[in-house]
């Protein structure tokens, strides 16, 4: 069993991102700073499987920590699968990290840079763990899938995601959402990072395998911009901007990080 929830309100929060700095005992936590060099090829890692059904996308909703577009995972019609993972898992949702500017907004960083968003797509172990509340409780529960944002060219896929934004500007709204193919924002090339790592919002549990891909997709300004008009807060209150809602770098402790490349 890992850390439960309800005992991570005392910790220190890091001020901009509800989210504890620390773990007590924690050995496994995300992000962390992925150092090309000292990554391992791993020729036994094998090819990562995507099929996702674009009619299995449910809504995008503002939880007042990213938007998120979540998808029907009580059948396994979005999985993945091969990669570093042992069973096939299921998807459940698919969210973003993002800056105010575009020096910052990725949590993981490769050799120290940060991009300036990263996309994490969630899956969970519905091959050995009845609910997903039980699989985030658990260190094979959960498959991330993290693709870095780069500045560039206008992202057509992306285009369709952005255009519904206004829709979700404050915390807690939520608007139909009923067919997306995460795929299209999946870059072409194969190779990815992979690593054992955490949650990296609460409860912050080391139950994710994280799957890294080394090549970004490319977003322009305006879709990045869209980004930063959503609010942390609700109707009615204070604006907050949502930026910056990423959780600072972890240490590495005793793990590897390994590639599927040379
Ligand atoms: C107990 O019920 C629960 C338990 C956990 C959650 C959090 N939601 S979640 O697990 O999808 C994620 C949180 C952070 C993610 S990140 N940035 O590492 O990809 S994924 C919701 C309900
Ligand atoms: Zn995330």
């Amino acid at each position: 069993r890992l850390t439960s929830p309800d005992s991570l309100h005392h910790l220190p929060v890091h001020p901009l991102w509800q989210s504890p700095l620390t773990i007590p005992g924690g050995t496994r936590q995300s992000p962390i700073n992925i150092q090309w060099r000292d990554s391992v090829y791993d020729p036994f890692l094998k090819p990562l499987k995507i099929s996702y059904d674009p009619a299995t996308c449910l809504h995008i909703w503002n939880n007042g920590y990213s938007f998120l577009v979540e998808f029907d995972d009580s059948t396994d019609r979005s999985i993945i699968d091969g990669g570093p993972l042992e069973n096939q898992y299921r998807l459940k949702q698919f969210h973003f990290h993002w800056g105010a500017i575009n020096d910052w907004g990725s949590e993981h960083t490769v050799d120290c840079k940060f991009y300036p968003a990263e996309l994490h797509l969630v899956h969970w172990n519905a091959v050995v763990y009845p609910t997903f509340e039980e699989a985030v409780m658990e260190g094979d529960g959960l498959a991330v899938i993290g693709v870095f944002l780069k500045l560039g060219a206008r992202h057509e896929g992306l285009q369709t995601l952005v255009d519904a934004l206004p829709a979700v500007k404050h915390k807690d709204t939520v608007i139909e959402f009923d067919v997306f193919d995460p795929s299209c924002l999946m870059p072409s090339c194969p190779d990815y990072w992979t690593y054992a790592g955490s949650l990296t919002t609460p409860p912050l549990t080391e139950s994710v395998t994280w799957i890294i891909k080394k090549q970004p997709i490319e977003v322009d300004e305006d879709q990045l911009e869209a980004f930063r008009m959503l609010l942390f807060t609700s109707d009615g209150e204070e604006e907050k901007r949502m930026v910056d809602n990423f959780r600072p770098l972890q240490p590495l402790m005793n793990r590897t990080v390994r590639s599927s490349f040379q």
